[in-house]
């Protein structure tokens, strides 16, 4: 997955407007973990969502095995983003009515396929919750809820998987857990890219990109959580 100088402006309803991305590009090889950091408000989510396909960037370019994705129509992206993304954003997005296991299915089933059972069980394993495959998300904590959005995500094997602060909900030990199988996935020849405000989790992963005010200060090996924090403030790269 690469992003060529993407821009993304949001306008307010009094009629101003606000720059949020400034020409960001960057790319995301298989195989590697890549970790997006930055402070609140910096864009992360934004960039995050321009990748996914859930935000049109106002200019530039997002390129997925390849393909320009400006020039798909929007049938062609949407399952070109079926075949190849898997994602978890903040609000999980589980379906109330239906188990763990069910949810971590959902998408064999949206695809029109079984859900391979295998396959299934496996992602639930991955982030240590088979023993509770047949709760509803309602009797999960939100830290559990977050890892059936995790497994699920997983399960259909994507080529890229994007995390949106996925051990937000979670404890210290679980949030390293959950950060060796994201490490593992890359691993296994995915492009795994995840926002976080874990500047000491970011220093385990492949790469780091460091965001300030909508544009990447640095991209490159993981630095110290020190070095990061001095880019936050600063705004430049101190090394
Ligand atoms: N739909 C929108 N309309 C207007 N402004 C928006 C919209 N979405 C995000 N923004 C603004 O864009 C900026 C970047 O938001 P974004 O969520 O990408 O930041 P972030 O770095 O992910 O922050 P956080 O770490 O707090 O989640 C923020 O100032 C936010 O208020």
């Amino acid at each position: 997955m690469r992003a060529s100088t993407v821009s993304k402006e949001f306008a307010a309803p009094d009629g101003s407007h606000t720059q949020v991305l400034n020409g960001v590009s960057f790319e995301a090889a298989a195989g590697d973990f890549t970790v997006i950091v930055g402070p609140s408000g910096s864009g992360k989510s934004t960039l995050l969502h321009c990748l996914a396909g859930l935000e049109r960037p106002t200019s530039g370019e997002a390129f997925l095995d390849g393909v320009n994705l400006n020039e798909l129509t929007p049938r062609a992206r949407a399952r070109a983003y079926r075949k190849i993304v898997g994602f978890v954003f903040q609000n999980y997005n589980l379906i109330d009515s239906l188990s763990a296991w069910e949810n971590v299915a959902l998408p064999f089933r949206l695809d029109g396929r079984r859900p391979e059972v295998s396959r299934v069980d496996a992602a639930l394993t991955v982030v240590g919750l088979a023993s509770k495959r047949k709760r509803l998300p309602s009797q999960l904590s939100g830290g559990e809820q977050q890892r059936v959005a995790i497994a699920r995500a997983i399960c259909s094997e994507p080529a890229v998987l994007l995390t949106d602060e996925p051990t937000g909900a979670l404890d210290d030990v679980t949030a390293q857990f959950v950060f060796d199988q994201l490490k593992r996935i890359a691993a296994n020849g995915a492009a795994v890219v995840t926002v976080t405000h874990d500047l000491v989790a970011a220093e385990r992963a492949d790469r780091v990109i460091v965001m300030r005010s909508g544009h990447i200060l640095y991209t490159g090996l993981p630095i110290p959580a020190t070095e990061i924090t001095a880019i936050f403030a600063a705004g430049e790269v101190s090394r």
